[in-house]
């Protein structure tokens, strides 16, 4: 089961062995009664208990409070607590683990509590959900997580709560995680004929988005029988993979400066084993970054795909904050063309500029703020090759933001394919005949998808600048000769549980 994956996977163990019983870090030195496991001094940390669980509890309750994203809250927080190495990786793991896996907890605590979730306070259900990841999730002994859990609860949110904190975490460990996830998904599907009820509360997902993977599987060529896998793949924590900027820096410089390995789709993409990406130098220096593979993949293909005519400028629409901008403008440097890059935000505008600081001089013709939907009318056929890398659910990266499950809901979906629709009229509006435009989602929702697809193709021909699907498996073999087409589908898909990646969307259309 996932949770057992979270656990299992991404070679913790060492780091378990290494914790005393309470989930606390016993390194050489601290067995040895030489050092603590952070920075803080002893007196703040008698006053704030253990660092890393505070600090998971901060962030579940700024993600709660004030729509805080997980991803952006907890850096600086432990930045700012000096919590670092493995107590860091205690505190994410912690966090985010608890965040991905919230449904699935909160059924086991509302069978474990003796008064209904709805009735619990906010915090205290937060302290709750932490301590059933630290049970059910993570490798830390039953008694020390209780115990731990507790005084969290006593220092956060008083003497009586922690009580009943301590009374629900007891009987939530009397049993293994297996033995709850039988009865929670008894519980959800009495009869034993909901499936989507089932893996909604075992896997942790709401269940519209359970139906919705389950009918873009299906409509990706593959089977719904996959459903759980992909579930349960969201609820693992990503690789951190890095991507070397080919022309700028080779994947073997790369590989000298971190360890890290090949990743195994794309040869820019290398899987970092741990320590901080920020301080390899290739990425400080911009000739490398950190990306998931999949983002790498529909960048590389999209660039790869053929044109007629001259292949010298290139558009990308929605650039922000500017990671697929970065491998297109070292491959427009190879290949002697120009990118221009677009983002609406201006905030994400510096982060495009920040994040191509490393592209040789005259190849980036311009880093703009401006509506991509305006693009097409205001620069008619102006482009050789346009990507659309377009606003989404991002449902295909659900392990990357743990609460953006929860937050979504199916009203999204109407406003944003709204958007994906407008973007990619003028991505075709703004591409010349002959030319190609990527469009591009990290969600494979079929509305944000191949629906979106299929009324750009009607729409452009109605406009006058019709659109052919281009094969992307040709393509493919050449940038990712493993990777497998499904169903003679001319698109690509990309799934967690099968390559590895964010699920991200890539189909080419050409201009005729
Ligand atoms: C999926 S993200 C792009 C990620 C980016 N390509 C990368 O690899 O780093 C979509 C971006 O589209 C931007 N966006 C949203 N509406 C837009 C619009 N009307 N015109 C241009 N960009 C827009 C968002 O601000 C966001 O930065």
């Amino acid at each position: 089961m996932s949770g057992d994956g979270a656990r299992g996977r991404g070679g913790r163990a060492g780091d378990d062995a290494r914790r005393d019983a309470a989930g606390r870090q016993r390194g050489e030195a601290r067995a040895q009664g030489r050092a603590g496991r952070t920075t803080a001094a002893p007196a703040q940390r008698a006053r704030h208990g253990d660092p890393a669980r505070g600090v998971a509890y901060d962030t579940l309750r700024a993600v709660a409070d004030s729509d805080g994203y997980a991803n952006l809250v907890l850096p600086p927080l432990l930045r700012e607590r000096r919590i670092v190495g493995r107590d860091a990786a205690f505190a994410t793991e912690l966090a985010y683990g608890t965040l991905r896996l919230r449904g699935r907890y909160d059924a086991v605590l509302a069978q474990a509590a003796s008064r209904p979730l709805g009735q619990v306070d906010a915090p205290v259900l937060d302290v709750l959900r932490l301590g059933a990841h630290q049970v059910l999730g993570m490798r830390v002994a039953p008694h020390a997580a209780v115990s731990e859990t507790v005084g969290l609860a006593r220092e956060r949110v008083g003497a009586g709560a922690s009580q009943f904190v301590n009374a629900v975490l007891r009987r939530v460990a009397e049993r293994p995680l297996e033995e709850w996830l039988e009865r929670i998904g008894d519980a959800a599907d009495p009869g034993g004929d909901d499936a989507v009820a089932r893996l909604a509360v075992v896997e942790s997902h709401p269940a519209w988005v359970v139906r919705a993977l389950r009918e873009s599987l299906v409509g990706s060529g593959r089977s719904a029988d996959e459903l759980g896998a992909l579930l349960a793949a969201d609820n693992a924590a990503p690789r951190v993979t890095l991507v070397a900027r080919p022309g700028l820096v080779s994947a073997q410089e790369v590989t000298a400066q971190s360890g890290a390995q090949p990743a195994g789709l794309v040869p820019t993409a290398l899987v970092l084993g741990g320590g901080d990406p920020g301080a390899v130098p290739a990425v400080r220096d911009g000739l490398a970054g950190v990306q998931d593979e999949g983002s790498q993949l529909v960048t590389l293909a999209f660039a790869a795909t053929p044109v007629e005519g001259p292949d010298v400028r290139w558009l990308d629409l929605c650039a922000g904050p500017g990671g697929k901008a970065a491998l297109l403008g070292a491959l427009a440097a190879l290949r002697g063309a120009r990118l221009v890059a677009n983002e609406v935000q201006p905030h994400r505008v510096r982060l495009v500029a920040q994040a191509l600081r490393a592209v040789p001089a005259g190849v980036v013709e311009e880093v703009r703020t401006g509506d991509g939907r305006a693009v097409g009318a205001q620069e008619p056929g102006a482009y050789d090759r346009v990507l659309v890398d377009a606003p989404c659910t991002g449902l295909g990266a659900l392990r990357r933001r743990p609460e953006s499950r929860w937050r979504r809901t199916p009203a999204d979906l109407g406003t944003l394919s709204g958007l994906q629709r407008e973007l990619l009229a003028s991505a075709v509006a703004a591409v010349r005949p002959g030319g190609v435009v990527g469009y591009v989602t990290c969600s494979p929702h079929l509305a944000e998808t191949q629906l979106v697809v299929l009324d750009a193709v009607r729409a452009a021909a109605r406009a006058g600048t019709p659109v052919e699907v281009v094969d992307a498996v040709p393509v493919m073999a050449e940038v990712a000769p493993t990777w497998e087409a499904v169903g003679g589908r001319a698109d690509v898909q990309l799934w967690p549980h099968v390559h590895g990646t964010d699920a991200m969307h890539l189909t080419l259309l050409r201009r005729v």
